[in-house]
């Protein structure tokens, strides 16, 4: 084959690609899109790199992307290095007045500014704001039940406000909000450590956003872990919720906030694996779909 043809080969692909866009650019454009990008799917600058991309490309064709971040092995590592002990129970972390500081540290002081600068390195649009900001995020002190047992997480929240309007505020400028997940407890005055799925889907809902995408270090939902065979692409509400209580720890958050936010009436939720460059976009642009859809109930 000609080099000439297999230019032109390729460049039909890409036009393909294009127009199989078109019907979901133009089906989204104008809708809020909350991306929570986990911890663990920032795994290497090559891939951070790729989330950013994507991110820039829903500003630009009209989407509204409003970024909540994770960092739970940034926190961890931090933990460590400074010799802090730290423990994880029913997928959320142990947190005392200690492990708190290195929390917020690490979440608005590291993994928020270094997402923020790579934004901005596109083009200006990327303001960071902490939970405690503008009283976007109040909580209240979150207890566990493991085995009929009352467990106390320390300085762990769950949200019980949201207050969107900065947020607003943001996107009505072109703005794209990236959010650490610490909230004002309005019970005392101190602050809380909130799990960043929980926080998303409650900010998805509060903004009455169309979808919550959430990056993870894994395929999607596998209805029968670890077995591969069980990946599922599609799951409704009430199918969730049937699951839910035979989850295992990382995943209980993740889909009790994916759940959340459907009743709340964001209209999907997507389970993404993070380690595959682009795959937001496969997800939101094309036939395909990689991942996980959480959907409401047919009526
Ligand atoms: N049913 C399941 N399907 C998929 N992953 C599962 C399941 N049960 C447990 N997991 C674990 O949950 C992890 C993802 O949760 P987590 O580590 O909290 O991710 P993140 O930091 O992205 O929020 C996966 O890497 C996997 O090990
Ligand atoms: C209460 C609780 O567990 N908070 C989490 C907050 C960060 C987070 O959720 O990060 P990922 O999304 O990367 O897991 C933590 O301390 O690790």
């Amino acid at each position: 084959m000609s080099s000439l043809l297999q230019r032109l080969l390729a460049a039909q692909d890409k036009a393909e690609v294009l127009v199989q866009a078109l019907p979901w650019i133009r089906e989204f454009a104008g809708q809020t899109i909350v991306v929570k990008y986990g911890g663990n799917a920032m795994v290497n600058d090559e891939l951070k790199q790729a989330f950013v991309h994507d991110i820039m490309f829903f500003h630009h064709v009209g989407l509204k992307p409003v970024v909540v971040h994770g960092g739970g092995p940034q926190i961890n590592s931090m933990l460590k290095r400074l010799g802090i002990e730290s423990e994880f129970r029913g997928g959320l972390r142990v947190t005392t007045p200690e492990a708190m500081e290195v929390v917020r540290m690490v979440l608005a002081g590291q993994v928020q500014r270094e997402l923020v600068s790579l934004i901005n390195q596109d083009a200006p649009y990327a303001v960071g704001m902490s939970g405690e900001d503008a009283g976007l995020l109040k909580g209240r002190k979150r207890y566990i039940d493991i085995d009929g047992q009352k467990v106390d997480l320390g300085q762990v929240g769950d949200v019980h406000e949201v207050n969107p309007a900065s947020l607003h505020d943001l996107i009505d400028n072109g703005r794209i909000p990236v959010v650490s997940t610490i909230a004002m407890d309005i019970e005392g005055d101190g602050i809380l450590n909130v799990n960043a799925d929980t926080a998303a889907a409650a900010i998805a809902s509060a903004l009455g956003a169309n979808k919550l995408l959430m990056l993870t270090d894994v395929e999607g939902l596998y209805l029968d872990w670890p077995n591969k065979d069980s990946l599922v692409s599609e799951i409704n509400a009430s199918e969730l919720a049937e699951l839910l209580p035979k989850l295992d720890a990382g995943m209980k958050p993740k889909m009790e906030a994916a759940l959340h936010a459907i009743d709340a009436g964001v209209q999907a939720a997507h389970i993404i694996d993070g380690r595959m460059a682009h795959s937001m976009l496969l997800e939101i642009f094309t036939d395909a779909g990689v991942g996980t859809r959480v959907t409401k109930d047919e009526k």
